[in-house]
This record gives structure tokens, C-alpha cells and sequence, in this order.
């Protein structure tokens, strides 16, 4: 058995070299030449599986180490017998973690109440029903939008994205990348979108870059439709408009999911589904070697701040995006480079807080949120 593994996935090594020949190349070099004995793919999203790639090759099964699978033609695969798989949920918490982030650098900077704030959840799967109860806690109004589950679910609890367009405050975009149907996403926030919004809102785009249309963004912050635009996920990626760069409020390459738990996650639920496919004995597999945070307990001083405050130096001690701002916007031309270099991002359960003059109240949040307290 042959399997090529994107070389960029860390903690993989070994998991099959006993069980398999075994290529680690980066997904750029993932070739029709490379791939055509090749019986497994464990990929990322810059490997593009469809027909030019897999045409008369041998393989069988993909693994995608992501949550997102619009570099799958699933069509394709589905006729000609290769069945795929992803990896639901495994960087879900990061991307709340860049959120939780966002929210309060743009707090501080903005002198805003969250709780006093709107936000609108557009795709409420596993990261965006994470959002929401982070911003449930945090005391924000949430309106979610979410037509394929209110189909299968009933409406309660959901609003139309004329509501969220209407209402919100913060709009914050968490739908897979549809090219067509129903549900489509390709260019969700087009110019009808920007033209429909009532309130200023920020709008966050960390889910796919063509889920927003790049010369109707830039008009929207031009005419002030928007008040702030927040960018992980750009279109064309890597080769980025820098115009919109200039004009976004904070930019990041491609990196919302980069916590090291979420890669170990997704490297595990990758390892796991080709074992259960190929049965290779592998079900106790785990990662190993994932990196400790450089400072793992955070002291927080309660004492004069309000709740907000209390959290957001809890949150940005773990992950504070604009450092990854500022490095992206002096590196603009290493896009993919930055990605394949990102430092080490643990989620909020690897740190312990010492809280001083923190109320109980506020402590049970901080445990919702993940972290472990340490109330010596
Ligand atoms: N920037 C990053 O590093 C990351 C980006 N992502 C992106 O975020 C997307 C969402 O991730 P998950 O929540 O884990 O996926 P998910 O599949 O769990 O949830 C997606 C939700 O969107 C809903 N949806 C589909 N079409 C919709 C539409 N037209 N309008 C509103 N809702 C719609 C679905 O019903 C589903 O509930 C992924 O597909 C991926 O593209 C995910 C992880 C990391
Ligand atoms: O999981 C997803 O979906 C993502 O967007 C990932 O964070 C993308 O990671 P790469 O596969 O591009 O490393």
C-alpha cells in the first residue's frame, strides 16, 4: 500500500510506515505522476482533488485533515469509486479561540460593551454553535442563521439572513465554501448583501474566502456599509488582494484553525478513518509530541476590572491576534510560508488561571470557557 501525506501535517510521522510505503511531499507537489500508484491521500486544503489529479490513478481513499472539503470534487470521487473523508470539528475550538480574540481586540480598541452587542452567526455547525456560546457568555445578543438545519430542525431558535443583515451588530460568516444548490456560499456577502446591512456591522470572514465577493467588500468599507472588515480567509489564496489587506481592520493568513490541538486533532481523526477503512490495527494510534504553551499559567488581578476585562485578559494571554496582524501585514508576500510556520497557538484548556479578586461568577465562565483555575 501506498499512501502520500502533505508534508505540512504534523505529528503524522510514523503512523504507517510500518503498514505502508510512505511519501510525504508538500500539496503543491502532489502530482497526477505522484499519486497515480498511490492507494490513500492524507491532505490538506491545498491539495485539490479532482479529476486532473486522480484520473487513472489507484487511490482509493482521502483523508482531509480539515474541517472544510471544497478542495474535494466529491462528484468526482463519487464516480469513480474513492471514497473521502474530513475532519469535523477538529479546529473548531481554535477558530472560537480567534473569535474570542477578535472580539476583544476590537473591544479594546473600539471601547465596546459586548453585551450591550448583536451578533449574527451565519452557518451554525461545530464552529459556529462555538461562537455562539461564547458570546452567550459573554452577554451578547445572538441571532442565528443557519438554513439547512432550520430545514431539517424547524425554525425555532433561527432567523433569516435578512434578519441578521438587519440586526446585527457583528456578523460573523461560518458556512462551508457551496458552489451551487440552495444553500450556496459563493460570494454570500455580494453587493445585494452590503447594500441590505442596516447597522455598521463589523463582518468577520474566517470560514472561505470566496464566500465574499472582494471588490463588493472594498465598496462596503468605502461607503461605510460595513465599520470594520476582519479577514482570515481571503480569496485566491495565496495571491491575496492587497488593496483589501490595506483596508481590513485585522488580517491573518489562512490560520484561525492553527491551534496545535486543533492540527493534532485532525491529524489523529485522519490517522483513525484511513485505520478503520483499510483495517491496519491502528485504533489505539495518538499524536505525540504536541507542544506545551511558553506560559502555561496566567495571574489575573480581578481588582478594578470589569467581567470583560477580567476575560479578555484571560483570552488574549492565550492568543492575541494582533501579533499575527502585524507579522502577516509585514510579510504579505509569504502567505503560505507564514502558515507553514506558525508559531505554537494552544487552546484555552492548556492554560491554568490564578485568579485574584476574580468573582465566582466570573471564575465558572472562565472554566466554561475551557481554562482550568487553580484556586490555591
Ligand atoms: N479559517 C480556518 O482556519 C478554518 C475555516 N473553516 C471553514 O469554516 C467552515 C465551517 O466550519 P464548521 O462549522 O466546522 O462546519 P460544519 O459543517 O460543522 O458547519 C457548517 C454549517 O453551515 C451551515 N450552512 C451551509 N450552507 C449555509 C448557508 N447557505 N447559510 C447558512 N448556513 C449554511 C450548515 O448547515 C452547517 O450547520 C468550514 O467549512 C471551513 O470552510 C473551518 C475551520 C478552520
Ligand atoms: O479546517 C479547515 O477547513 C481549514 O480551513 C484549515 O484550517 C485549513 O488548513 P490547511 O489545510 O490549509 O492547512
Amino acid at each position: 500500500m501506498k499512501i502520500v501525506i502533505d508534508d505540512k501535517i504534523p505529528y503524522i510521522k510514523g503512523a504507517f510506515e510500518e503498514k505502508a510505503e510512505v511519501i510525504y511531499l508538500p500539496g503543491s507537489k502532489t502530482t497526477p505522476d505522484i499519486v497515480k500508484d498511490a492507494d490513500v491521500l492524507v491532505t490538506r486544503t491545498r491539495t485539490i482533488c479532482n479529476e486532473k489529479l486522480l484520473s487513472g490513478s489507484s487511490v482509493k481513499f482521502i483523508a482531509t485533515a480539515t474541517i472544510g472539503f471544497d478542495h474535494i470534487d466529491i462528484d468526482y470521487c463519487a464516480t469513480h469509486g474513492i471514497q473521502w473523508t474530513n475532519a469535523p470539528g477538529c479546529n473548531s475550538k481554535s477558530v472560537e479561540q480567534y473569535i474570542a480574540s477578535v472580539l476583544m481586540v476590537l473591544a479594546t480598541k473600539k471601547n465596546l460593551q459586548l453585551k450591550e452587542l448583536r451578533m449574527g452567526i451565519v452557518g451554525v455547525g461545530n464552529v459556529g454553535k462555538k461562537i455562539a456560546r461564547l458570546c452567550d457568555l459573554l452577554g451578547m445578543k445572538v441571532l442565528l442563521n443557519d438554513p439547512p438545519r432550520e430545514r431539517t430542525e424547524g425554525s425555532s431558535g433561527f432567523v433569516s439572513l435578512q434578519t441578521v443583515m438587519e440586526e446585527a451588530d457583528i456578523i460573523t460568516l461560518h458556512v462551508p465554501l457551496n458552489m451551487k444548490g440552495e444553500d450556496a456560499t459563493y460570494h454570500l456577502a455580494d453587493e445585494p448583501f452590503f447594500a441590505k446591512l442596516k447597522r455598521q456591522p463589523v463582518l468577520i470572514n474566517s470560514c472561505r474566502g470566496e464566500v465574499v465577493e472582494t471588490e463588493a467588500v472594498k465598496t462596503a468599507i468605502a461607503q461605510q456599509q460595513i465599520s470594520s472588515f476582519v479577514c482570515d480567509c481571503w480569496e485566491h489564496e495565496p495571491g491575496i488582494d492587497l488593496d483589501l489587506l490595506s483596508q481590513t481592520e485585522l488580517a491573518t493568513p489562512h490560520i484561525a484553525g492553527y491551534s496545535k490541538d486543533g492540527k493534532a486533532l485532525g491529524t489523529q481523526m485522519s490517522v483513525h478513518a484511513v485505520n478503520t477503512f483499510f483495517n491496519l490495527g491502528l485504533n489505539d494510534w495518538q499524536p505525540s509530541g504536541v507542544e506545551k504553551p511558553q506560559n502555561p499559567v496566567i495571574e489575573i488581578n480581578g481588582s478594578g476590572l470589569t467581567e470583560q476585562q477580567i476575560l479578555a485578559k484571560a483570552i488574549l494571554a492565550t492568543y492575541d491576534i494582533r501579533q499575527d496582524d502585524a507579522t502577516f501585514r509585514n510579510n504579505t508576500a509569504q502567505f503560505e510560508q507564514l502558515r507553514g510556520d506558525y508559531p505554537t497557538r494552544r487552546e484555552f484548556p492548556a492554560y491554568t488561571i490564578i485568579p485574584t479578586k476574580i468573582t465566582d461568577e466570573t471564575i465558572a465562565k472562565l472554566r466554561q470557557l475551557g481554562f482550568n483555575i487553580d484556586n490555591k
